[in-house]
C-alpha cells in the first residue's frame, strides 16, 4: 500500500489537471535523465547498497554503545530530516525496527539550529553529568550557528575526556573534500561520513546526513530506504502522484500565494517544519513559489480556524492524516454522551472530515494526503513523495529546484555585523 492523494476537493478539474500533463512528464523525466546537477537524491534510495548502510549501522552500533545520548550539531537540511523522524518515529513503539528495547537507544537532542546560550549552557551541563557523543553535521563545514555549537559542545567535550578521547566520541557528515570541517576530521580522526556532492542540504534527509542520527535512535533506515523506493518506482506517479504537482501549480496560477500543511498527530509536527525548507527553499525564487506554512489540529483550529473558514483566502490546505494511529484509545463515560466509548482515532477522523466539509463549502481548495500508518517505511515514502512534487511544481513554475541563492544575501550582511563588533 501506498500514501494516497486525493486532488478532489482541489478546485482544479481533471482537464486543468491534463493541461499540465506533458509539462509534469518533461519534469520527471529530467528528473531522472541524471542530466541535472543536484539531482542525485532521485536514483539514492535504488543505489544506496548494503555496504553502505553497514559500516553507517556499524558505526551507529558504535555510538549506542558509547552513550546515552547524542547531540546531532546543524541547521537547515542538515538537521530537519532527522528531526522530523525522531519526533515521528522514537517513542512510540515498544521497540523499533531491530526489535531491540526503545530503552537501549541513546537520547538524541539538537543543536546548532539557535543561537542561544540559554540552550547552549544546558547541553554543556549534560556533557558535564552524562555519556555524550557529538554528531556534527554540515555540508559547506562553515555555517554560523552549527560552527558556534560545535566549538562550544567540543571545548565541553575535551574539557572531559582529554582531546585525544574526545575525537572518539564526535562524529561528522560534510563534503568529501571540502570545508574545515572535513579538514578537521582528517586531522583529529573523526570518524566521518561524506554528504554526496550531488545532493543539497534539503534533499539530504536520506544520506548519512539524516540516516545516521536516525540509527543511532533506533529508526529503521532499512526499512525507511525501502519505502522511498517503493515510492521511486511507485505506480503512484502514474495516477494521481503527480496530480498533486499539477494542482499545486494550477492553484498558484489562480492567485493563491499560501500552502497550508495541516496535520491531526503532532508526531508530523516536524516533518511540515521540513516540508517548509523544502519548499520553501525550493520554490520562493524570481518572486514565484508558494509560500509553505503548517498548522497543528486540533490546537491550531481554536487559533487560526476562524480565519481559515472566512479570512483572507490567498491559501489553499494540505491535510496529512493517519489512517491508523500508533495507538488509540477509548473515551471514558465520564466525557458525556457524545464523546464516550468512541476511539480517539474515530473522533479525529470525524474532525478532520468535518474540518474539510466546512471549508470546501467556504470554496477553499483542499488535497488530502492519507499516511495509512506513521511507520519508517511510510516515512521514507512520504520524503521521496514529497521532494519530487516538490522538483515538478519547481520546474513548472520555471525555476531551478536545487539552489538557494537568496539565503547567501543575510549571511553578507550579518557578517559584516561580525566584523563591527
Ligand atoms: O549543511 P550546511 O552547509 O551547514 O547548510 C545548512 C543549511 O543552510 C542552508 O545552506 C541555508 O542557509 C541550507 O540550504 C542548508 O540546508
Amino acid at each position: 500500500m501506498d500514501i494516497k492523494i486525493d486532488v478532489s476537493w482541489s478546485g482544479i478539474s481533471k482537464e486543468g489537471i491534463e493541461v499540465h500533463a506533458k509539462g509534469v512528464e518533461g519534469a520527471l523525466d529530467k528528473l531522472w535523465s541524471g542530466k541535472e546537477s543536484m539531482t542525485g537524491w532521485v536514483k539514492l534510495p535504488l543505489e544506496t547498497g548494503p555496504d553502505q548502510l553497514e559500516e553507517l549501522l556499524n558505526t551507529a552500533m558504535l555510538i549506542q554503545n558509547q552513550c546515552e545520548e547524542l547531540i546531532v550539531i546543524g541547521i537547515g537540511g542538515s538537521y530537519l530530516g532527522t528531526r522530523a523522524a525522531v519526533n515521528a518515529l522514537v517513542g512510540y513503539d515498544e521497540v523499533y525496527g531491530t526489535g531491540v528495547p526503545a530503552s537501549r537507544y541513546p537520547v538524541i537532542k539538537f543543536a546548532g539550529n539557535t543561537m542561544s546560550a540559554v540552550y547552549l549552557h544546558k547541553l554543556q551541563e549534560d556533557i558535564r553529568t552524562k555519556e555524550v557523543c557529538l554528531c556534527v553535521i554540515s555540508k559547506s563545514g562553515t555555517t554560523v550557528e552549527p560552527s558556534i555549537a560545535f566549538a562550544v559542545l567540543k571545548e565541553a567535550l575535551i574539557e572531559k575526556y582529554g582531546r585525544e578521547k574526545a575525537a572518539k566520541r564526535i562524529y561528522a557528515v560534510t563534503d568529501a573534500e571540502h570545508g574545515v570541517l572535513r579538514q578537521e576530521a582528517e586531522a583529529e580522526g573523526y570518524v566521518s561520513f561524506s554528504v554526496p556532492e550531488n545532493i543539497g542540504g534539503r534533499y539530504s534527509v536520506l544520506t548519512p546526513v539524516g540516516l545516521l542520527p536516525m540509527a543511532v535512535a533506533g529508526i529503521d533506515v532499512k526499512s525507511m530506504l525501502a519505502g522511498a523506493e517503493a515510492m521511486a518506482t511507485s505506480p503512484v506517479w502514474d495516477l494521481d502522484g503527480t496530480d498533486y504537482a499539477a494542482v499545486r501549480y494550477g492553484l498558484w496560477q489562480s492567485g493563491k500565494v499560501l500552502e497550508i500543511f495541516e496535520y491531526y498527530e503532532p508526531q508530523l509536527e516536524f516533518f511540515t517544519e521540513w516540508l517548509k525548507q523544502l519548499f520553501g527553499e525550493s520554490e520562493g525564487k524570481e518572486g514565484k513559489g508558494l509560500y509553505p506554512d503548517s498548522l497543528r489540529f486540533s490546537s491550531d483550529l481554536h487559533s487560526m480556524g476562524q480565519f481559515l473558514q472566512e479570512g483572507n483566502q490567498i491559501f489553499f490546505e494540505t491535510v496529512l492524516y493517519v489512517e491508523k494511529p500508533s495507538r488509540d484509545l477509548q473515551v471514558p463515560a465520564a466525557a458525556g454522551d457524545l464523546l464516550a466509548g468512541k476511539k480517539l482515532s474515530q473522533i479525529n477522523q470525524a474532525a478532520m472530515e468535518g474540518v474539510a466539509a466546512a471549508h470546501y463549502a467556504a470554496g477553499i481548495p483542499l488535497i488530502k494526503i492519507g499516511i495509512p500508518e506513521i511507520n519508517a517505511f511510510y516515512f521514507g515514502q512520504l520524503i521521496y513523495f514529497f521532494e519530487t512534487t516538490c522538483a515538478i511544481t519547481s520546474y513548472l513554475m520555471g525555476i531551478n529546484p536545487f539552489d538557494q541563492p537568496g539565503v547567501e544575501r543575510y549571511k553578507e550582511e550579518m557578517k559584516k555585523k561580525l566584523l563591527e563588533l
